[in-house]
């Protein structure tokens, strides 16, 4: 097997990163924490025609994005029915004919991610495979409920059976600058995720300033998220490019500093083969070749996986349109 092909090999990874247990809120760090608007910015414009993939292995990176996927529906609208055709997707995320042309065998997703209400219906369409049920949670997408309720809601959710809690903070504690509180709440919902592992939604658009989400990054890793998530998917912004540099960023910064790698997630309007292979490039350039497992990365969606897997089908009949070929530079 060469570099890239080991690199980008789908299925879990040998060993999963133990949870983030956290740290004490070291204020002054949180104070000093930088980010250059017009630097990121333009480092993120380059991006999505920068990055060159071999036509052999834009296959395997379309594969590994299909791994990370938190296959996702959160509508007003969602049944048990929906949740389990989702869940049957991210068992078989390919047609059939398409994996054994690229002769691969067990591919999922990384999870499913549906409210609070489905979890029983998506344990049960789960249940003997190994893809997670996460939750969003706490008064998801606002959190504006009672404390009380979400801090209950992670439990209930727990006790239905998902492994993962994607829990919303508290927006109004980041714009306000009170990141003791942001860090308490923090800390609270992750004692209630039990053994679950807990994603925290900064609501990047919500924010302000990219210096607030360098900031809030830093707060919740301290206060122990295993996962930071850029957007719920309802905010009138989600993943973009220069957030997810200065999340990168953050988490880089917390590893060195505690030796615990934190994951990612971006969500939100990310919809695209395309767009999820620059994702990917990123982390790989940013965090490195360990942070393109499952484990430690994830791309919050709902309608990805059907772009990918046109991808696919049109690399295994080589009918690769000059769009496509374009996009991949
Ligand atoms: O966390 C996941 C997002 O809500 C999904 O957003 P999307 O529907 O734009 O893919």
């Amino acid at each position: 097997m060469d570099q890239v092909t080991e690199t980008l090999a789908p299925g879990l990874p040998q060993t999963v990163e133990p949870r983030n247990p956290g740290m004490d809120l070291d204020m002054d760090w949180v104070r000093a924490v930088q980010a250059n608007t017009s630097a990121i910015e333009r480092r993120a414009a380059t991006l999505p025609g920068r990055r060159s993939v071999k036509k052999d292995y834009q296959a395997a990176w379309l594969l590994k994005a299909i791994t990370c996927i938190d296959l996702t529906t959160l509508s007003g609208d969602d049944t048990e029915g929906r949740v389990r055709r989702l869940c049957a997707k991210a068992k078989q995320p390919v047609r059939a004919d398409i994996l054994e042309a690229l002769g691969v065998e067990g591919l999922t997703t990384g999870a499913v991610c549906v409210y609070h209400e489905m979890v029983p219906a998506a344990v049960a369409a789960l249940e003997g495979t190994n893809i997670p049920v996460a939750a969003v949670s706490t008064g998801f997408p606002a959190g504006l409920s009672p404390y009380r309720l979400r801090v209950a809601e992670i439990g209930e959710s727990v006790a239905a059976g998902a492994k993962e809690i994607d829990i919303v903070i508290s927006r109004r504690h980041v714009l306000t600058g009170d990141w003791q509180a942001l860090y308490d709440e923090m800390r609270e919902f992750r004692a209630a995720c039990g053994e679950a592992h807990v994603k925290a939604i900064l609501a990047t658009g919500e924010l302000g300033t990219l210096r607030n989400v360098a900031r809030a990054s830093l707060v919740c890793m301290m206060a122990g998220a295993d996962f930071i998530k850029t957007s719920t998917g309802k905010e009138g912004v989600n993943a973009t490019l220069p957030v997810s540099l200065v999340m990168m960023r953050a988490i880089r910064a917390y590893h060195e500093r505690t030796g615990f790698r934190v994951g990612y997630k971006p969500a939100g309007g990310i919809s695209k083969a395309k767009d999820a292979v620059t994702y990917l490039a990123l982390v790989k350039d940013e965090l490195g070749n360990r942070w393109l497992q499952p484990d430690l990365f994830r791309f919050g969606a709902s309608s990805l996986l059907g772009d990918i897997e046109r991808q696919l089908e049109h690399h295994v009949t080589g009918a690769y349109s000059a769009a496509w070929r374009h996009a991949a530079g």
